[in-house]
């Protein structure tokens, strides 16, 4: 896949970077990634979405670079992208909101609208549609803004915590709607939780500090599990061996 970063960095600050001299590569599939808070999860999906450019290096998508005004509208079609605050219109309904993020990314009116609901049903929304976002719960307007990425048809999703404030239930459910999507739509997630990671889910990323920790299948992710880990502490365990390793040392 797809999104490729090449000697890229990135701060706020100039003085700050947050990612420096990074080279690496979102995988193909679908992909859980993980990391402490303020590792760079979020700076490095908006880079891969291209709401941010980066200083120096280049961010490309089958040959599209994120820094070229000639394919920048071409990249953004392809990839869709949730950041973890829905910027909601104020007073339009799920439907208006999820059809404007379509037409925003080049469909037309009547397409975006159609395509707008069948968005909302695969979250589990289609009865809400109509509701002013504004009405809608926390965990609700996150499927709002779900729906948004898979309104155009995508190839890949970019997640950002997209199941922060759902209940287990629906996150559940939320991650066989995402395994079910075709093959060719991939799907990167970022989250705190471990628990549904071995449901749908190809690989794992993990970043620490800006650089990789780790990237593999999620098998090879769990090996680093503590030996006699029970089954379903696997994940977090291998998480935190992955994670504390330098705090350990330090
Ligand atoms: N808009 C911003 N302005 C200034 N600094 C920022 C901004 N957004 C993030 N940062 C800083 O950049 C670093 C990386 O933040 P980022 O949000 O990418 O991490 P994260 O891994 O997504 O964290 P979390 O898991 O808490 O969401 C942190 O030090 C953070 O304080």
């Amino acid at each position: 896949m797809p999104i490729h970063f090449s000697a890229c960095s990135f701060g706020y600050h100039r003085r700050k970077p947050v990612i420096s001299g990074f080279d690496g590569e979102l995988p193909p599939g679908r992909t859980v990634f993980l990391g402490p808070n303020g590792a760079g999860k979020s700076t490095l999906l908006g880079l891969a979405a291209s709401a941010l450019l980066p200083r120096t290096g280049t961010v490309t998508y089958r040959g599209m670079n994120t820094t070229d005004r000639r394919t920048l509208a071409a990249y953004r079609r392809r990839i869709a992208w949730m950041p973890q605050q829905l910027a909601a219109v104020p007073g339009l309904t799920a439907r208006d909101q999820v059809a404007y993020v379509g037409w925003l990314k080049g469909m037309s009116r009547r397409e975006a609208w159609e395509q707008s609901l069948r968005a909302l049903q695969r979250v589990e929304l289609g009865d809400r549609a109509d509701d002013k976002i504004s009405r809608l719960s926390g965990g609700q307007q996150r499927r709002v803004g779900v729906a948004q990425s898979l309104v155009h048809g995508a190839e890949v999703l970019l997640l950002d915590e997209p199941t922060a404030g759902m209940d287990p239930r629906r996150r559940s459910v939320f991650h066989q709607t995402l395994g079910n999507l075709p093959p060719t739509v991939h799907v990167i997630l970022s989250t705190h939780d471990t628990a549904d990671l071995e449901t749908v889910y190809d690989n794992v990323l993990v970043l620490v500090d800006g650089r990789i920790r780790f990237q593999g299948p999620v098998g090879e992710f769990l090996a680093h599990a503590e030996p006699g880990t029970v089954p379903g502490r696997r994940a977090d365990s291998a998480y935190h061996v992955l994670t504390e390793r330098d705090r350990a040392w330090a």
